[in-house]
């Protein structure tokens, strides 16, 4: 299980990160829906042992990810905003890589690279330096690498984000099937009907806090709209507020 209680982070003057809190059962997927800038990338990281809070806790199967990241993010597959490839590797080599960092044997890693380029459909750029790809060739090598050792954890951050329609149909596809299969999922997404179609619960971030957490038809009817993304823009639109690192509010 994963838990986040009370998270906050600054960087200088800007609260990022204001009061955050959530939880997932494993099994279940957690959308983060919010608007530019809200906070859910640095909700992320800080989730993933990647930065870390100025309060707060975070807990993934009962192992504290501040006092204890490395052992945190062994049951975590992570896809990051900004895809983090070595781009001297090529990306097979860039899996293989994160294979023996996480102990995986030599045959066993060959399997899984040969299943996620089939699932991915990235044969063609297996064997290519990663320098100069594509948004979305980068993204499909970042997500591969997130699922090579098969993780109860997954932790992404945009996922479709510069995917061409046939790629993000897979990866939504995967995404259902890896859920299906008992995967926890957590994602930051500014798609609505990709939340609805993927997510158990929501949590709507704006300035920096859960101000919405629920059912996608939970938030619905919670704010009397008539679909999710009306919801959302009436979410934001009550919440466009500045947040500065003393914790006080601006209202716009
Ligand atoms: N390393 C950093 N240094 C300074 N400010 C940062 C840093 N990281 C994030 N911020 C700021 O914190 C706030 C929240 O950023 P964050 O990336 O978490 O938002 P987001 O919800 O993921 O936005 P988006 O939907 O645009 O990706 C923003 O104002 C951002 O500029």
């Amino acid at each position: 299980m994963i838990n986040v209680e009370h998270i906050q982070k600054s960087f200088g003057n800007t609260l990022a990160v204001r009061d955050v809190s959530f939880s997932v059962q494993p099994g279940q997927t957690l959308g983060l829906l919010g608007p530019n800038g809200a906070g859910k990338t640095s909700s992320l990281r800080i989730l993933c042992g990647l930065l870390t809070p100025d309060s707060g806790r975070v807990h993934i199967d009962g192992i504290d990810v501040i006092k204890h990241p490395v052992e945190a993010q062994k049951k975590l597959g992570v896809l990051p905003d900004n895809c983090g490839l070595y781009t001297r590797l090529t990306a097979a080599e860039n899996l293989r890589y994160f294979a023996q960092l996480y102990g995986l044997s030599k045959s066993h890693t060959q399997y899984r690279i040969q299943v996620l380029a089939q699932q991915l459909d990235m044969q063609n750029i297996l064997h290519r330096k990663t320098l100069g790809f594509s948004q979305g060739e980068r993204m499909k090598v970042a997500l591969a690498r997130a699922l090579m050792h098969e993780p109860p954890y997954l932790i992404l951050d945009e996922p479709t984000n510069g995917l061409d329609v046939l790629t993000t149909r897979a990866v939504r596809a995967l995404l259902l099937q890896l859920k299906n299969d008992g995967t926890c999922l957590i994602f930051s997404s500014h798609l609505m009907h990709e939340v609805t179609h993927l997510c158990d619960e929501l949590s709507v971030i704006t300035q920096g806090q859960v101000s919405a957490s629920g059912t996608p038809d939970a938030i619905i009817e919670q704010t009397g709209c008539s679909d999710l993304e009306s919801a959302f823009a009436q979410l934001c639109l009550s919440n466009a507020t500045h947040a500065t690192a003393d914790g006080s509010i601006i209202n716009e």
